[in-house]
């Protein structure tokens, strides 16, 4: 008989797990906590901007026209447990506050509410991102005769639906045969298709994934590092990344220079494995993340300090401040510790006036930095600007008419915090334009 499968907690990842699961054909039961969330989803609407999600959803929802009905949303945990042969958790594990450590709140509260109704042979399978030593402690919560596996997502946001039915790879940490042969049985479409099942034990399933983005955190801060080098010796930090970039050793991607990481995963990921590993007596071999975490954060400031230096230098007071962009990175609605939010906050509390537009994360921004301006288009964003700051680097960014724009903006004055604009084309239309890590450029 075919698997059912339930996935607890929408969000994010939970929403793309849960349809894709459908897409690969099982009957699937999604869970949040969240009434407003479920109301959404059994509507076949995406509670958050993803590309292709709301189409995938819309294909399985049970009740919508024209779909397979093999995809539905509940908030009883008695009916996830009755329906489920195998629980996907795929609930939040943010930085605690005040604290780098993990805050595993939600994930012990869904596991405590989902053990009681557990029915016996039932695998549970957390994908949330948890300090190592989560799931050997998780597994005591269980009760007997059932079992549990981890499997660590990696899906990045803007390609979830693609990473999630095609992924780099799978990695499960198991401690029996049978949990491992249900996940083979779980993911024999995208292994048929050539992704790798990696199976070990849980610390490790853990390990891998926390690596996994401390090693891409590492990637960035260091060519974010290498441009505050260029900043000062007069150098090109794209053209140098295009040029390490060639040797398959080091690898072209993840090294864009700019404003640095954000989201709602990179830096409390690192954090909650510094904290971690302190715990653990392993401190010393991570205090490396810190450098990589102060480069970081230290992207933002530039971003700030740069934007004075266009404005002739001294306060903000007085001065008009155009932002294009406030989600973490393109192609989201996440403003979960965006850098283009922390960098406007920042222009806006030393008093600059920040308009700040987004084509997705307006509504997000807004709702986090209630006292910024908010603009519904690039042309409103930055007329009368003294400066404007490109800081999320959308398509629609990219495309911009710089000649249009300049007829609008007090002065044609831009800052790329993301190297993806091309200086040729702002500068042929009278604009100054400067990059972070390409003083000359
Ligand atoms: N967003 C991403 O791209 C990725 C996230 N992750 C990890 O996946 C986990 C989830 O991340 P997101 O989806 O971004 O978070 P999110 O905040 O978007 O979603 C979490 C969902 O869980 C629900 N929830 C909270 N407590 C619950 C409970 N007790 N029972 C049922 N539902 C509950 C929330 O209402 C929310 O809808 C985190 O551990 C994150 O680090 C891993 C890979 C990618
Ligand atoms: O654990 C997670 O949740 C996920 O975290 C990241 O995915 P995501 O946060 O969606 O976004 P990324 O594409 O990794 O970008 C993260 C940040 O780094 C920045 N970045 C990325 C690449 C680059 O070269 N330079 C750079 O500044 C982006 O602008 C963004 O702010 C990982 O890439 C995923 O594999 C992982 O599953």
């Amino acid at each position: 008989m075919a698997l059912k499968i339930t996935v607890i907690g929408t969000g994010y990842l939970g929403a793309t797990h849960a349809a894709a699961m459908a897409e690969l054909g099982f009957e699937v039961l999604g869970l949040d906590v969240v009434p407003e969330k479920i109301e959404m989803l059994t509507r076949g609407e995406v509670p958050m901007y993803e590309p292709g999600l709301e189409e995938l959803l819309r294909k399985h929802v049970a009740g919508i026209e024209g779909s397979t009905g093999r995809l539905r949303f509940t908030m009883d945990w008695a009916e996830v447990a009755e329906f489920g042969d195998v629980h996907f958790v795929c609930v939040n594990t943010p930085q605690k506050h005040g604290e780098y450590a993990c805050d595993m709140s939600y994930v012990d509260a869904a596991f405590s509410s989902l053990a009681p109704h557990l029915k016996a042979g039932a695998l549970v399978v957390g994908k949330s991102t948890v300090p190592v030593g989560s799931a050997a402690r998780l597994a005591t919560l269980l009760p007997e005769g059932t079992d549990l596996a981890w499997n660590p997502e990696f899906l990045r946001e803007g390609f979830a639906v693609q990473d999630t039915l095609h992924p780099d790879r799978i990695v499960v940490g198991v401690r029996s045969e049978r949990a491992e042969k249900i996940l083979r049985d779980v993911y024999a479409a995208p292994v048929g298709q050539g992704s790798p099942f990696v199976v070990t034990d849980f610390p490790t399933a853990e390990l891998v994934k926390t690596a996994a983005n401390s090693f891409l955190a590492t990637k960035i801060s260091f060519i974010n590092a290498m441009a505050e080098v260029c900043e000062a010796a007069d150098g090109d930090v794209a053209k140098l990344a295009e040029a390490i970039g060639h040797d398959d050793r080091i690898g072209s991607k993840f090294l864009r220079a700019g404003i640095g990481f954000g989201g709602g995963c990179l830096p409390k990921d690192i954090r909650a494995f510094m904290a971690r590993a302190g715990e653990l007596g392993a401190d010393q071999a991570l205090t490396f993340l810190r450098e990589i975490d102060s480069i970081n954060m230290r992207r933002r400031g530039q971003m700030v300090e740069m934007t004075r230096e266009a404005l002739g230098g001294g306060s903000f007071l007085g001065k008009r401040v155009a932002v294009l962009g406030a989600t973490f990175k393109p192609d989201s609605d996440d403003v979960r510790d965006s850098p283009a939010m922390n960098v406007a906050g920042q222009i806006h509390l030393q008093g600059g006036q920040v308009t700040v537009y987004d084509p997705k994360g307006n509504a997000n921004a807004r709702r986090l930095f209630p006292t910024l301006g908010f603009a519904d288009s690039v042309l409103d964003a930055v007329r009368g600007a003294d400066v404007v700051l490109h800081l999320t680097e959308w398509r629609e960014f990219r495309e911009l008419d710089a000649e249009l724009l300049g007829g609008v903006v007090a002065s044609r004055v831009i800052l790329d915090g993301r190297n993806a604009l091309d200086p040729a084309v702002w500068r042929e239309a009278g604009w100054t334009y400067r990059a972070m890590g390409r003083p000359t450029a």
